[in-house]
């Protein structure tokens, strides 16, 4: 809300939310605030947010968009109406070698490299919950950093229900949030769980009434948006170093490199290259 009193400031927080749509997309929308936010929307209410190998491009589309725009800092991900975030795979285009883009025989799963994607990501992403998380789209979410649940969110896998598992981060995410045995529990039994047992079991991180699910998450990213966006980019590389072995040893070690280049010593370097001459590195202490 804008302040009445010229000598108050407003609080960067309560300001309201003004989205700006941007690029071409059919089965999402993508949205900025001027303030920073990104907002990535699943928009097939009619199948529950149900993703196709179309859907699964678009995010990654909008989810470089979002990474290469630099006055954004914090990324939603969510699904269109109250009824669902997403329910994960859509079942109508499932082949037999994995789901089918319009006019091609053999099918694939996009799910694997867009996990990716969301976990390289150098900027936080907030899954934003209203309705079902099921299946391929309760997995989204886990990859997600946060996640903000309406009080009507329901979590669950179905996988083996379905014929369909998900053994990479649907497993070991979900493990690592709610512990081996309860992870073991929403796999093998199949079952839904509510907002409020998701929040008990560390799934989620908050539970908000349905009307307010929006202007919740938007001031959870407006705090993220105060902080140093490298050190948020450092955190969320390093929570995932160990698990990702080499490759998360890797986005740390270029992380210190960006850093590095900023310094007079790489500079040197550098300096020394472009001047034909020798580097002078003698003038930098040897740190202890
Ligand atoms: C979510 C439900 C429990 C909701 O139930 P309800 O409220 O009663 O609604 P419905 O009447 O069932 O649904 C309304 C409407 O939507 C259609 N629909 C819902 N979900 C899907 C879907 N996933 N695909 C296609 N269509 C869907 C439903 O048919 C209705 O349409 P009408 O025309 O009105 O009849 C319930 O809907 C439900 O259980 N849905 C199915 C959930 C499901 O099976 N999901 C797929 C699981 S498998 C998966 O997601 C794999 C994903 C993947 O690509 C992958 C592959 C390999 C490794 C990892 C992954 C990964 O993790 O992503």
């Amino acid at each position: 809300m804008a302040s009445e009193n010229p000598a108050v400031p407003v609080d960067p927080a309560e300001e309201p939310t003004i989205w700006s749509a941007s690029g071409s997309y059919e089965d999402i929308s993508y949205e900025t605030t001027a303030d920073g936010i990104a907002k990535i929307t699943i928009c097939r209410p009619e199948v529950h947010n149900a993703f196709r190998p179309q859907t699964l491009i678009e995010i990654s589309a909008a989810l470089v968009e979002a990474r290469e725009d630099e006055r954004v800092g914090v990324i939603i991900l969510t699904g269109q109406g109250t009824r669902a975030f997403c329910s994960g795979g859509d079942q109508r285009v499932r082949g037999d070698t994995g789901y089918l883009e319009e006019n091609k025989s053999v099918g694939r799963f996009h799910v694997t490299d867009l996990h990716v994607q969301m976990r390289r990501l150098p900027k936080p992403i907030i899954a934003m919950v209203a309705g079902y998380a099921i299946g391929g789209g309760h997995v989204l979410h886990v990859v997600c950093d946060l996640t903000i649940a309406a009080d009507n969110a329901r979590f669950g896998q179905v996988g083996p229900k379905v014929g369909s598992f998900d053994g990479g981060l649907g497993a070991s995410s979900l493990s690592q949030l709610v512990g081996l045995k309860k992870a073991k529990e929403i796999w093998f039994l199949c079952r839904q769980y509510d907002a409020q047992q998701a929040l008990e079991m560390g799934l989620i991180n908050a539970v908000v009434p349905l009307a307010e699910l929006e202007t919740q998450t938007v001031k959870w990213c407006r705090e993220m948006l105060a902080l140093s966006p490298f050190a948020l980019r450092l955190m969320k590389a390093s929570f995932h170093a160990a698990e990702d072995g080499y490759l998360g040893i890797q986005q740390l070690a270029h992380d210190t490199n960006l850093l590095f280049y900023g310094s007079p010593e790489a500079q040197e370097g550098r300096e020394a290259f472009k001047a034909k001459r020798k580097p002078d590195f003698d003038q930098f202490p040897k740190r202890a």
